[in-house]
C-alpha cells in the first residue's frame, strides 16, 4: 500500500463532493436499521413477475440451482461456485442449517457468518455496481427459507436421473411466501435489527470525454500513478464517491473477488461469452481518494498487512473478530487516518507471473472502522481487469474497437505481456 499526500488539492477535493452532493447518494447498502420496509416498497414486482425472473429455463418450476445462481445479494456480494457447491451441500445434508445461511446471504459480513465456517464464505465485495438489478434481493431469502419449508416437492427429474434428489418449488409454493415473509429479516440477538456490511451512502461519478475538467484529471492522474496503459483506466468503472455519517464504517474485506475461471468478471461479462453461475468485481488496484479530514475515527484499516501468513480462521479468535471493523480496529495491523487530498492505493492482485493479473492477494484486506465524529468523505477509483487475459481482450475490442491502435486489444499471446504489471 503506498500514501500519497497532496494527490489532490483542497479545491479539486471540493469540487468532487459537491458534484457528488449535485449527482445525489444512494445508501450504499439497503439492508440496515429501518431499511426493511423500504426496500420492500421499492420493489414493484409481483409474485409471479419474480418468479418468472428466477426461473432461468423457464421450466415454470423454480430449481434451487436457479435461485443459488441468482445468489447476488446486498452490497454485491456474490458467491464463488465452491461457495454454492458448498451451500448446495450444506442445505440437502443440513436443513436446519438455514438461519444461518440468510445471515451470510443477507450480509456476508464475516462476524455473521461464524457458524458457517466450513462453507468457506469468501467474497463480500464492497459495494453495488451501477447496475445491480434489484428484483435479485429477495432470491436470497428464498433460498434461506428453502430447506426450512415443507411445501417443497423433490424434484423428479433429478430422481430418475440418479442424481441426489434436488427440490424445485411451484409458482403456487412460491406464492406461499408472502412479500412480508419474503422481506423477512432476522434479528441480531437481543432483538436488534441486523447491521449492514458497510453503513455509508454513496454515488458515482463518470469520468470520460464531457465530464468535469477535475475528474478527467483524476482520472488522468490515476493513469500516471498506476502506469497502466490509458485504454484500461479508461475502461474501468466510474468514480464510486462515499460519505460516511457518525456511527458509519465498512467492515474489512477484499475489493476484487478471487479468480475461478468459472466465474465471470462484472466489466467483462458482456464480452466473455460464457454463461457462468457467478460474477465477481475484478478490481486490479484501488486508488482512495480522502475528500476532507476526519475528526476522530474513520480510519481506513488493514487488519493483516505485513503478516508473514494468511489464514481466514486465524481472523477469528477468541471473541476478536479482525474483520469487524466495529470492534476490532485498534487489533489490525496497519491504520491510515485520512487526510484531506492524500491518496492511497494498493494492489488486490498479484502478479501471475508472465506480466498479467493473477490471483487474488489476501493480504489487501481492508476495511473503515467507526467514524467517531463528524463526516467523512472519500472516492475510490478502481481499475478493472480480467485476469483471463482473452476475456479482456475480448472485452476491450467490444467496446472501443476504434483504439485498437492503443496497443491493448487483440489477440495476443498471454506470455507477452510484460510490463503490463507493475509489482509492488
Ligand atoms: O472508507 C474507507 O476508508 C475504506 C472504503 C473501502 O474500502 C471501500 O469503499 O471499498
Ligand atoms: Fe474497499
Amino acid at each position: 500500500m503506498a500514501e500519497i499526500p497532496d494527490f489532490l488539492s483542497e479545491e479539486e477535493c471540493r469540487v468532487v463532493v459537491q458534484l457528488a452532493q449535485l449527482k445525489g447518494l444512494t445508501e450504499s447498502q439497503a439492508v440496515g436499521p429501518g431499511s426493511q420496509e423500504e426496500t420492500a416498497d421499492l420493489l414493484e414486482l409481483t409474485p409471479e413477475e419474480m418468479f418468472n425472473l428466477l426461473d432461468l429455463n423457464q421450466d415454470g418450476q423454480l430449481q434451487l440451482q436457479e435461485v443459488l445462481a441468482n445468489s447476488r445479494t446486498w452490497d454485491g456480494m456474490w458467491l464463488t461456485p465452491e461457495s454454492l457447491q458448498g451451500i448446495y451441500a450444506g442445505l440437502q445434508a443440513d436443513p436446519d442449517r438455514s438461519a444461518s445461511l440468510i445471515k451470510i446471504l443477507m450480509w456476508g459480513t464475516p462476524p455473521l457468518h461464524k457458524p458457517l465456517t466450513p462453507l468457506s464464505i469468501r467474497t463480500p465485495q464492497t459495494s453495488t455496481y451501477p447496475l445491480t438489478p434489484p428484483p435479485w434481493r429477495p432470491s436470497a431469502i428464498v433460498l434461506a427459507r428453502w430447506p426450512a419449508e415443507a411445501r417443497f416437492r423433490r424434484g423428479k427429474s433429478a430422481q430418475t436421473a440418479g442424481h441426489a434428489p434436488s427440490r424445485q418449488m411451484s409458482l403456487e409454493e412460491f406464492k406461499h411466501l408472502s412479500n412480508r415473509e419474503l422481506w423477512h429479516l432476522p434479528m441480531q440477538p437481543g432483538g436488534r435489527r441486523p447491521q449492514g456490511v458497510r453503513n455509508s451512502r454513496h454515488t458515482w461519478l463518470y469520468q470520460g470525454e464531457g465530464a468535469h475538467h477535475v475528474l478527467r484529471a483524476l482520472r488522468k492522474r490515476v493513469t500516471r500513478l498506476t502506469q497502466l496503459p490509458p485504454l484500461l483506466v479508461d475502461l474501468s468503472e466510474p468514480m464510486q464517491v462515499v460519505r460516511y455519517e457518525q456511527g458509519g464504517h465498512h467492515h474489512s474485506h477484499h475489493d476484487s473477488g478471487p479468480f475461478h475461471h468459472k466465474a465471470a468478471c462484472s466489466h467483462t461479462r458482456l464480452a466473455a461469452r460464457v454463461s457462468s453461475l457467478t460474477e465477481t468485481f475484478c478490481r486490479y488496484i484501488t486508488v482512495l481518494f480522502y475528500l476532507n479530514s476526519v475528526e476522530e475515527g474513520g480510519e481506513t484499516t488493514f487488519p493483516v498487512a505485513d503478516n508473514r501468513t494468511y489464514n481466514e480462521e486465524a481472523l477469528i479468535q477468541e471473541n476478536v473478530d479482525l474483520l469487524d471493523t466495529r470492534k476490532s480496529c485498534d487489533k489490525g495491523n496497519l491504520r491510515v487516518k485520512p487526510t484531506q487530498g492524500t491518496a492511497i492505493f494498493w494492489y488486490n492482485h498479484l502478479s501471475d507471473g508472465k506480466g498479467w493479473v493473477g490471483d487474488l492477494d489476501e493480504y489487501s484486506l481492508h476495511g473503515d472502522c467507526v467514524l467517531t465524529r463528524g463526516t467523512k468523505w472519500i472516492a475510490n477509483n478502481w481499475i478493472n481487469i480480467d485476469p483471463d487475459y482473452q476475456r479482456q481482450a475480448r472485452y476491450q475490442k467490444l467496446v472501443s474497437p476504434q483504439r485498437e491502435d492503443c496497443g491493448d486489444s487483440g489477440e495476443r499471446n498471454p506470455d507477452q505481456h510484460t510490463g503490463l504489471h507493475q509489482d509492488l
